[in-house]
């Protein structure tokens, strides 16, 4: 193999996401099948043996495309020619912790690993923030990279996106498959909303097929943002495996492209599109080739969906102003 690997930094790689990501990192879904990859592992000195550990693991599965693993505390180092950041370990809620003080301790995390990236990542860096809150935290490590193009940081929102097409699959009877165009926006919160009025089920229009909006407003649109909750609920522990799956669709659509007649969501910076003030990090459809991607025009909005999608924006200026209130940006 004679191409150049592609270096992929991971952060938070010993905790529950990163092991359900990295094995699909080293066995070529996140770039492509001849895609040959080297890993960045960063953790926190407390996990870093348990990172060790992963690494022995990875190395015992003689993945062909695998060409080096190196393990840090140091983003400086773990960032240091990055073509692809995945920015997973973050601060969990913790009891009695108000948002304003999440907001806070995630900063002390995005904010040093935005510059690291700004002094050391490769000019192609591509940046994908996993670790909640996503849409913020990306904001931040953003605003801490000012010489990287800022359309490089990105939020997932692609477990928002799959969820939402696996719930119109179940009610519709069609396969997954046969389910295109269908848009998260907003915020990937319990505010975010799952756009079904452009998406097609078998070339048929979803919202005309459903033709229900109670079952909409009731049940499709609270199951997709609620579902991050009830599988806390029901696993004792948040999502990791799907979520791990979504941060491999979300960049290898990115690099990759979307299908024709089809769209995806991501969470990137708003060009104003759709009313959504300029810069804030927010779920869009968007299409993608070579490597960048664009929003998709023109789609019509009616009352039901603005109406859901300013609540989500909203939201997304109150943590825009929380963080700013606290020099994060
Ligand atoms: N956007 C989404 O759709 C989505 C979905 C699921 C989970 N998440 C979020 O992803 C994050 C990770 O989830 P998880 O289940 O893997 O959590 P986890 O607690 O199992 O693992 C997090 C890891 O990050 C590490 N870490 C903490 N601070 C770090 C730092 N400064 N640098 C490097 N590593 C650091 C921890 O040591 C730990 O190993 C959480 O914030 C979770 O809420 C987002
Ligand atoms: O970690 C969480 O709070 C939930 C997670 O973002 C998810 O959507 O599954």
């Amino acid at each position: 193999m004679t191409r150049t690997p592609v270096n992929v930094t991971v952060t938070g790689a010993a905790g529950q996401i990163g092991y359900a990501l990295l094995f699909r990192i080293a066995s070529g879904h996140l770039l492509g099948a001849d895609v040959p990859v080297k890993l960045r592992l960063l953790e926190i000195p407390q996990g870093l043996k348990a990172a060790e550990g992963t690494a022995m693991e990875l190395e015992d599965c003689a993945f062909p495309l695998l060409q080096g693993i190196d393990i840090s505390d140091d983003p400086n180092v773990a960032f240091d020619g990055a073509n692809v950041a995945l920015l997973v370990g973050a601060r969990p809620r913790t009891k009695g912790m108000e948002r304003g003080d999440l907001l806070e301790a995630n900063g002390g995390i995005f904010k040093p690993q935005g510059k690291a990236i700004n002094d050391h990542a490769a000019d192609d860096i591509k940046v994908l923030v996993v670790g909640n809150p996503a849409n913020t935290n990306a904001l931040i490590a953003q605003a801490a990279a000012p010489d990287v193009p800022r359309e490089r940081f990105t939020a997932m929102t692609r477990l928002d996106h799959n969820r939402a097409i696996s719930q119109l699959a179940a009610k519709t009877g069609a396969p997954v498959s046969e389910i295109k165009k269908l848009t998260i926006w907003g915020n990937h919160s319990a505010t975010q909303y799952p756009d079904i009025f452009h998406a097609t089920v078998a070339g048929k229009n979803a919202a005309e097929i459903v033709n229900d909006e109670k079952w909409l407003a009731e049940n499709f649109i609270p199951t997709v943002a609620k579902r991050g909750a009830a599988i806390i609920e029901a696993r004792g522990a948040s999502s990791a495996a799907s979520a791990a799956n979504a941060a491999i669709d979300h960049v290898h659509t990115w690099v990759n492209g979307t299908a024709d007649g089809d769209w995806t969501s991501m969470g990137i910076p708003s060009d104003g599109s759709y009313g959504v003030p300029e810069g804030l990090i927010s779920s869009f459809p968007v299409t993608t080739k070579d490597g960048r991607y664009e929003i998709v025009q023109g789609l019509e909005v009616n009352d039901f969906s603005r109406e859901r999608i300013n609540a989500s924006v909203k939201e997304l200026e109150e943590e825009r102003e929380a963080v700013r209130a606290l020099g994060l940006l």
